[in-house]
């Protein structure tokens, strides 16, 4: 019955602007339609306002060489033409990139006929309480995050939507620890364009999103929460509360602010620093993988010498400086919590279980990682030197591909097998079918020590052979060269899972219509 149409198109320095509306099939204008055509206008340069105004903040896509040549699309809301639900920024093979959610207050939906394939969407909109012509209630303040005496400093603060009004007694809680002051350089959640995801794990999940006014891209985690429930919201409360008291530091993820409003999902979403080459669990998936494809040679591990040892520095200088500064133990080692960036940094990150030290007698079987300690499992008292165990199982897990305490067809059964071989089966070593230099063995050897007392201290461990070998400048510069081999790795194994999966879908087509 109706065809869209384009009634406006105008271009923007690069970005043109396509405004469609519903007109009849003989091509005439009902007077509900003109009338649509009207708001169309308005539409237009509400629109047309969000544009320029993203443009001379930072002339982002252009500049970032992200998108070139874009097509902005204003969808109509298919039931209520009147209300626009979203800006699509399209590629101009109409491939949807992304959704500046600019101009509803619901999450968007990717309806729009003209979408071919799915779009990433952002679900909060500028009317996410930040304007004050859109909403009655004013931004929260958020003590705690934002309003921090020491911190994070005004380049990394935030400020936050507005809370929920009616907060349940542990909802409350959380209001408490994501309040925070207002302030002149803040991230608004509704400067965040989504660029796509990342990962998930056991909490929530990850996406890559560019903050538009300095095109810098972040990582957003968001963490469903459910609204009774006590433990959780504790758990993030406590987390929150301990990061936000963290300053920048060359081994730790940045914390750039944290958001929660019940209203829109009932989810905290965590802005940080993002690291470009990600996690080292993704970095052997993706070294696993280029083995299976037989590209690279099972014997040739991704992670020398040379790497490790900068990695473990990283980890250890990590640990020591969130020890030293804050009394806080990580508590949760493991490859998917130490990322690297193609600068050649590590950085350590998700203090989901990581508490003050003076809290740790009290809690010390908070989750479930396989990467535990002997005396953790024990329930015996926990210092940091069970991250130094944890850091010895990861060196083992890197370079040889597997789980020490599961791999080679010997996985245990079940979370108390794997906990009572922790506790009781002998200490785990780095393979003996495979070269590996004194230092190396020596230092995995004083990780993986089961008696935490002998066990090496971080201290011990930052200034063993093994790091000092590689401690100069040059071979920094090696690692800096790694570290970008990788991120182009993990480039091209995307390219080739993206490939093989166009290659299924167009067979698949291709044994369904048999005739085509
Ligand atoms: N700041 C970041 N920069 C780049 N990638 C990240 C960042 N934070 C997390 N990731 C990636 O997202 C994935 C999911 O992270 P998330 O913290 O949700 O879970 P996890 O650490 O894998 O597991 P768990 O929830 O059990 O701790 C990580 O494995 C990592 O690859």
């Amino acid at each position: 019955m109706f065809q869209r149409k384009t009634l406006q198109r105008r271009n923007l320095k690069g970005l043109n602007l396509n405004l469609h509306t519903d007109v009849a099939s003989n091509g005439s204008l009902s007077q509900e339609k003109i009338e649509d055509h009207q708001e169309h206008s308005r539409i237009e340069s509400h629109v047309m306002s969000h544009i320029n105004a993203i443009q001379n903040k930072s002339n982002l896509f252009l500049r970032r060489g992200i998108k070139k040549n874009l097509t902005l699309d204003a969808c109509m809301d298919e039931q209520a033409i009147s209300k626009p639900s979203a800006v699509v920024i399209q590629q101009p093979q109409n491939e949807p990139v992304l959704i500046l959610s600019s101009l509803s207050q619901s999450p968007c939906v990717s309806s729009s006929s003209s979408l071919s394939t799915p779009c990433i969407i952002d679900a909060y909109s500028s009317n996410f309480g930040l304007s004050p012509s859109s909403t009655n209630s004013t931004p929260s303040t958020v003590q705690g995050l934002s309003n921090m005496t020491t911190p994070i400093d005004n380049e990394h603060s935030i400020s936050l939507p507005p809370l929920a009004e009616s907060l349940s007694p542990t909802t409350a809680n959380l209001q408490d620890t994501l309040s925070a002051t207002s302030n002149d350089n803040n991230i608004q959640l509704q400067d965040l364009v989504q660029l796509g995801k990342i990962g998930a794990g056991n909490s929530g999940t990850v996406v890559k999103a560019l903050h538009v006014p300095d095109s810098k891209i972040v990582a957003k985690k968001t963490i469903p929460v459910e609204q009774n429930n006590s433990t959780i919201i504790n758990q993030l409360v406590r987390e929150l509360s301990i990061v936000k008291n963290v300053k920048p530091h060359e081994n730790i993820i940045t914390f750039y602010g944290a958001y929660y409003n019940q209203h829109i999902n009932n989810e905290i979403i965590i802005l940080m620093e993002y690291s470009d080459c990600g996690s080292l669990d993704k970095i052997l998936s993706v070294y696993k993988r280029f083995v299976q494809r037989g590209s690279v040679s099972k014997k040739k591990t991704w992670f020398n010498e040379l790497t490790i040892s900068k990695i473990s520095y990283g980890v250890l200088n990590g640990l020591d400086h969130l020890y030293r500064q804050y009394k806080i133990i990580h508590r949760d080692i493991k490859p998917s919590n130490v990322l690297i960036n193609s600068k050649g940094q590590i950085k350590l990150c998700d203090f989901g279980v990581s508490k003050k030290l003076i809290n740790s007698i009290a809690d010390t079987f908070v989750g479930t990682s396989t990467y535990m300690s002997p005396e953790r499992i024990q329930g015996n008292v926990y210092s940091i030197k069970g991250d130094v165990w944890s850091l010895g199982l990861m060196i083992i897990e890197l370079v040889t591909g597997e789980f020490p305490l599961g791999g080679h067809n010997d996985t245990p059964d079940g979370i108390l097998d794997l906990l009572q071989r922790i506790v009781n089966e002998p200490s785990p070593r780095l393979p003996k079918d495979r070269v590996f230099s004194r230092e190396m063995t020596d230092f995995v050897n004083r990780c993986c020590i089961k008696n935490e007392r002998e066990r090496s201290s971080i201290n011990e461990l930052l200034h063993h052979d093994l790091i000092m070998k590689y401690a100069s400048p040059s071979k920094d510069d090696k690692f800096r060269h790694w570290c970008k081999k990788i991120k182009s790795k993990i480039k091209e194994d995307k390219r080739i899972k993206r490939d093989a999966l166009d290659r299924a879908k167009l067979e698949k087509k291709q044994s369904d219509n048999p005739t085509h």
